[in-house]
Parts: C-alpha cells; structure tokens; sequence
C-alpha cells in the first residue's frame, strides 16, 4: 500500500475564546484521496475545528501543518442571501472570483446541475442549493474539500445522493474530504475516517469500527437520534456540563469502549 500524502496535520490544538476551552488537544491528519468525517453533539467544537483547518481562527496552542501551496475548497454551514437580492446561480457562482463560464459548468457537471446555471437561487430545493455550493466549493479544483453539514435541509434521499456524490467526486478527482456530519449511519458507506469531537477526540477511526461500538449503535440507530442532543457513550472518561474531561478518569487519547 503507498504511503498516504498529508495535506494537513494539527498536533496538539487547543482553541479558547476567554475562558470557554472549545477545542482540546487534538491531532488530525487529512490526506489526499480520504473523506474523514468529523462527528459530535451541538457545541462540541466541530467548526471551530474545521476553522482551524482552513486557517481561519488560529489554535490558542498548539501546531496546524499544510502542504505548500494547499488549495482548499470550503462549503459552510449555511447560506445567507437576502430574499429580496436577486441572485441566480451563475452570479452567485461567480462570487468565488471565478468568472470563466466553463470552469462553472464544469463544476455544475460534477454535481449533475448544469442545467441550473440560469436558475434564482431562491427557486432552488434544499438538495439543489447544497449541490450549488458543492460546486461554488469545487471551482478552483482544490486538493482538500472542506463541508460543513453538506447535507443539512435535504430530505433523506437527497441526503444519500448527496453522499455518494462526494464520494464519487473524491474518487474523480483524488482529493482529501474532510466533513462535518450528524449521521454516521448515513455517511458510513462513503467515509473512510470518523473523528468523535466531543472539545477532544472521544474516538477516531474506521467507520465499521466506530459504529459497532454499542452506544454508536444506541446512539444512531433510532430514528430522531441525528440531533446529538442526548448524546451519550460509554467513555473512559466523563465530561462535565461544558464538555470538559473530568479528570479522575485520565484521559488516554483514545476512547476505550
Ligand atoms: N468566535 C467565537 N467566539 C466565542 N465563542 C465561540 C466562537 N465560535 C464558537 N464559539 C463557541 O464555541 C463552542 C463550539 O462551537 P462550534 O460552532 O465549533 O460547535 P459545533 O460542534 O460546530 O456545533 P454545532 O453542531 O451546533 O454546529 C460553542 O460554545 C460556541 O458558542
């Protein structure tokens, strides 16, 4: 097997806004070719993290490593346009400085959506307007995809589409993924990587291996139980009402289950 290529590594991050200790020891490598899905309860510090990773927000201590030159492409969580702006794909598109006319195409083709070019982006679906910023995110073909809930205000068929278009866009075009989700059921199929952020890493790894785990089990195979909010497992640790370690368990590094 090669050696997989880093685009990114974050050693020991730790990320604080005053006294609120939002993102708490953690390493993550990305590499090309990998979808690794970060996933967590409200509040658990997953876009902070994903901050980080784009360089946005500085860690408060530790170190973020990327390839030279990276090229990222980031899809955010949500998306504000006032309703009364007209606004058509193509021109909304265009916002990311591109203004090649085929460059645009090209990435509406890699999200089957070319035929939306002209359409008001206020006429659009949910699972139409995530496939738009799927390919505002794909313009500059980057190296490393980067989402935040790519799959929010889809309905449910729409969400495994969505899914296995990105898996099918990685598998094109060789890129790193790294996205947020709230259902690992139905990301397994098209992840190879699940990070559980609840502030630190509770576990990480292959998504067979995080799901057999009996409270992923409990926690996502019942209907209603995407929203994290009840969110519990059987930790080697305890955390307290702000997410933090209590630490007469110490923690490892790694959930033991
Ligand atoms: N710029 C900021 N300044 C102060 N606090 C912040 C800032 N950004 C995030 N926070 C706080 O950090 C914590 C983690 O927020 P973050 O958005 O990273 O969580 P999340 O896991 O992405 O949550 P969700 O699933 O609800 O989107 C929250 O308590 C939030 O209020």
């Amino acid at each position: 097997m090669s050696t997989p290529v880093d685009l990114v590594r974050l050693r020991d991050v730790n990320v604080q806004f005053g006294t609120n200790h939002v993102v708490q020891n953690v390493n993550l490598d990305l590499h090309k070719d990998c979808i690794t899905t970060l996933i967590g309860p409200n509040g658990a510090g997953k876009t902070t993290l994903v901050r980080v990773v784009l360089g946005l927000i500085k860690p408060t201590t530790g170190n973020v490593w990327q390839q030279p030159g990276l090229s990222i492409g980031y899809m955010p969580q949500k998306l504000h346009i006032d309703r009364t702006f007209p606004l058509t794909v193509k021109r909304f598109l265009q916002t990311a400085r591109i203004r090649n006319e085929d460059t645009m195409i090209s990435a509406l083709e890699a999200v089957s959506a070319e035929h939306l070019l002209t359409h008001s982006m206020h006429d659009l679906s949910g699972g139409e307007t995530q496939r738009i910023m799927l390919a505002r995110a794909l313009l500059r073909e980057p190296q490393l995809l980067v989402l935040d809930e790519p799959v929010q205000g889809v309905d449910i068929n729409g969400q495994v589409e969505l899914y296995n278009l990105i898996g099918q866009i990685r598998k094109q075009r060789g890129c790193g993924v790294l996205m947020i989700s709230h259902d690992l059921h139905l990301v397994m199929s098209s992840t190879d990587h699940v990070i559980c952020l609840n502030r630190h890493i509770c576990c990480s790894g292959h998504p067979e291996h995080v799901s057999n785990d009996p409270s992923f089990i409990d926690l996502f195979g019942q209907q209603g139980a995407n929203s994290f909010a009840l969110y519990s497992h059987h930790h080697n640790h305890s955390h307290d009402t702000h997410g933090d370690v209590i630490t007469d368990h110490p923690q490892t590094g790694e959930c033991k289950h």
